[in-house]
């Protein structure tokens, strides 16, 4: 284990369910000096995180101040209700991608709500279980809590203490804003991704081959899991369907626009799309989206062993710091694009060097 961090959360924590996002919280959390407890319903996943350093087995003398669930959204409520049961002075918060429906059903069931807080960290990868774990999964993420007003200062203190100790930042948010929020920018981007990766399946080898970043940026989520999405999908169709509708109706405009392009408007209302979808991305925040602080720089790089590693080291020697880094590399290729953002008034004495130095600038 690394040398302990100063952390918030002391003492035992434990996490149901221990794929990706637990083993994750679990790796991050050891990290900070915390006894992390696992437990999983399958034998060979819990075997899996507890050799990949996640934690623990449980123990009967054990006394959590917190219990994370981070299993399926089909089984949240019934794993939320036991560990409540369990575990009488435990705070209990959970990690799944949707907040009304596990919500919703223990109000159902009548269970005693004070001790659960709801939470979904913004942060996953597009594979699951311990084996793409993670402990800096989290880190500069959003990590939504819904609390209500029923909720203790202290329970509400123990689910931020986590979040923070992991690196995330706390959003407070009601369970429908949150699945309204979701719906939008995680739901559909994910039916958006799997229903253009899905035009690839039949598509000829020679139009396969030439595949650049554009696709590959716009696909990465389209190999996630599709048992888990067939859960978080169906347990929030309403605004998953709202969202959808507006998305095809934008596609009908620019499919019949360019079904007669030289019509008037047609170009227009092709432009207003691209312009519109340019406004958007702009609103992205921070480093994940397409941050405008940073100028560009696109260098060529030869598959060959180091040329990377001498491209860093060399901006090191002369100076610039590097904000943001891009790889743009297709198998078979002999040349890579490293792409380098930098801070706009630095960006022309870099280029100037790295010309000197013999790179090869593709862009800038
Ligand atoms: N994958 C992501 O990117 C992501 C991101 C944020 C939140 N989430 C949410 O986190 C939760 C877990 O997702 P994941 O990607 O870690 O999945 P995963 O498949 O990697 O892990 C889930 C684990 O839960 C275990 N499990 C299933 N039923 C159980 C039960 N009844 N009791 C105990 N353990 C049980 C499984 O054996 C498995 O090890 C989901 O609710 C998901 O919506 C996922
Ligand atoms: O980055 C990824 O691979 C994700 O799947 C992350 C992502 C997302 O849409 O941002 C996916 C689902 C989760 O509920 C939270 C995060």
């Amino acid at each position: 284990m690394n040398e302990a961090k100063a952390a918030r959360l002391a003492g035992q924590i434990r996490v149901v369910g221990a794929g990706l996002l637990g083993a994750s919280i679990g790796l991050a959390a050891r990290e900070n000096g915390v006894d992390a407890i696992l437990a999983d319903a399958s034998p060979s996943q819990l075997r899996l995180a507890i050799d990949y350093g996640a934690g623990r087995a449980e123990r009967e003398d054990d006394d959590p101040s917190i219990v994370i669930v981070c299993v399926p959204p089909d089984v949240v409520a019934d794993v939320i209700e036991a560990e409540l049961a369990r575990f009488p002075r435990a705070v209990v918060t959970d990690v799944a991608s949707v907040k009304l429906a596990p919500f919703h059903e223990l109000q159902r069931r009548g269970v005693d709500l004070v001790r659960y807080i709801g939470s979904h960290p913004m942060a996953g990868r597009e594979r699951g279980g311990a084996i793409s774990a993670r402990g800096d999964l989290f880190f500069g993420r959003p990590w939504v809590i819904c609390r209500d007003h029923e909720t203790p200062r202290d329970a509400l203190a123990l689910v931020e203490d986590l979040a923070l100790d992991l690196g995330a930042l706390p959003i407070e948010m009601t369970p429908e804003e949150h699945d309204a929020s979701v719906g939008l920018v995680s739901h559909v981007p994910q039916i958006v991704a799997s229903t253009l990766a899905k035009q690839l399946v039949d598509a000829p080898d020679s139009a396969v081959r030439l595949t650049g970043q554009g696709l590959r940026d716009t696909v990465r989520i389209a190999s996630s899991q599709p048992e888990l999405w067939v859960q978080i999908l169906s347990a929030n169709g309403e605004p998953v369907v709202e969202v959808l509708d507006r998305l095809v109706a934008d596609l009908s405009v620019v499919a019949d626009a360019l079904r007669a392009p030289d019509a008037p408007g047609s170009r227009r209302e092709i432009a207003d799309v691209i312009a519109a979808g340019n406004a958007g991305v702009a609103r992205l925040p921070g480093k994940h989206g397409q941050d405008r602080r940073f100028a560009q720089i696109v260098v060529m790089v030869d598959d060959t062993p180091g040329q990377l590693g001498r491209l860093l080291t060399e901006l090191g020697e002369i100076g610039i710091n590097m904000e943001d880094l891009r790889l743009e590399h297709s198998p078979g290729a002999q040349i890579g694009l490293a792409e380098i953002g930098v801070l706009p008034e630095v960006q022309r004495r870099a280029v100037d060097e790295l010309e000197a130095r013999g790179w090869r600038i593709a862009s800038v």
